[in-house]
């Protein structure tokens, strides 16, 4: 008698094996990731005059996108009962054991040491150094603490997710330097923004998590004004580059058309009478830094030319 259910096709093996890639893929936040490493290039290519060492902006991408996937898997990992509890989380592959915890952690760990380790050797000691800073940032100080303890949480821990074109600049410069600290500063302000118009929209899901964001703690009405607040100081920080020299009219043009739209949104957020103005910023917030410095690289190459 043959027993169908017991033979393994091999084409089913296969689709098991995609499946589990796409697990793990996932657990770096490859989407999030991706917009870090437009932010780092454009970081790199704002570093130098002329056009960058190619071999340096790959193996300085590859370096800073393995760690920041590495930081990723850890939240996974660190997060993963919390995941369980939110609807937009809870089909995690952690948190729904299509990946063991055990191999989250070896895989978030040789992510992380991964990149770590080329960028140490083949790009320079204070970018790997920044890079881990940023890394235990998101992944040990706000994952495992700050996200538990107050809802101030995303503008302290923001700082490790702001800080890829400062990586960026470093992997090509080996200094710091006022520019690259003023392209953090903006990512720094536009976090708030960014992940409290998300938080309202969710604000029921992470109160009964229990987790302490601000529309939880302190109400939709006072996030909304912060929200709108933060709006401006992004404003002002996004103007700063031209204000300092460091990019020209182009520049100034391609962000007073994106922040009269961010602003837009931020303002329907905070009149609070469209319900569906809070998950609508906070996707056109996405776009919104990635045109950003999308223009930051158009007005750095026109400059560089003409
Ligand atoms: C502490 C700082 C930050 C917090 C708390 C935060 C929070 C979030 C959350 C909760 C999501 C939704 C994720 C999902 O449902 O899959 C998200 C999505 C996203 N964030 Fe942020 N974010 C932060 C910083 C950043 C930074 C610095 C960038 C890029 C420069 C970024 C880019 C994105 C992108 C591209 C998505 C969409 C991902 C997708 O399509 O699934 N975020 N963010
Ligand atoms: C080395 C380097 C550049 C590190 C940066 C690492 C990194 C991937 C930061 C991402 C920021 C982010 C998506 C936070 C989400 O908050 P959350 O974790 O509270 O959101 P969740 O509920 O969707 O997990």
């Amino acid at each position: 008698m043959r027993n169908t259910e017991l033979i393994i096709h091999p084409r089913q093996e296969l689709a098991a094996y995609l499946s589990l890639g796409r697990d793990y893929f996932e657990l770096g936040k490859p989407r999030v990731v991706l917009v870090m490493l437009v932010c780092a290039a454009v970081g790199m290519a704002l570093a130098v005059p002329g056009i960058p060492d190619m071999l340096r902006v790959v193996t300085g991408l590859l370096g800073i996108g393995l760690a920041a996937m590495g930081a990723a898997a850890f939240n996974h990992l660190l997060d993963q009962r919390l995941d369980k509890l939110m609807l937009r989380t809870s089909r995690r592959p952690v948190a729904e054991g299509r990946i063991r915890g055990w191999q989250a952690a070896v895989y978030a760990s040789l992510l992380s040491l991964a990149g770590l380790v080329l960028l140490w050797i083949e790009v320079n000691p204070m970018t790997a150094a920044l890079t881990a800073m940023a890394l235990l940032g998101y992944a040990v100080i706000y994952t495992a603490f700050l996200k538990h303890a107050t809802p101030q949480n995303i503008t302290i821990g923001g700082l490790a997710g702001a800080a890829p074109p400062l990586l960026g600049w470093t992997a090509m410069t080996g200094q710091l330097n006022p520019d690259a600290l003023l392209l953090v500063l903006i990512i720094f302000a536009w976090t708030p923004p960014h992940f409290w118009a998300l938080a309202i929209h969710k604000r029921e899901e992470y109160a009964k998590a229990g987790v302490p964001m601000l529309p939880v703690t302190h109400g939709i009405d006072f996030t909304r004004l912060q929200i709108w607040l933060y709006g401006w100081l992004t404003v002002v920080a996004t103007l700063m580059p031209f204000a300092t020299g460091m990019s020209g009219w182009i520049y100034l043009l391609g962000i007073v058309l994106l922040n009269s739209r961010f602003m837009y949104w931020n303002w329907k957020v905070w009149r609070g009478n469209d319900p569906k103005a809070p998950l609508a910023a906070f996707w056109f917030s996405i776009r919104y830094i990635l045109y950003l410095f999308g223009w930051l690289l158009l007005d750095h190459y026109v400059l560089l030319v003409f």
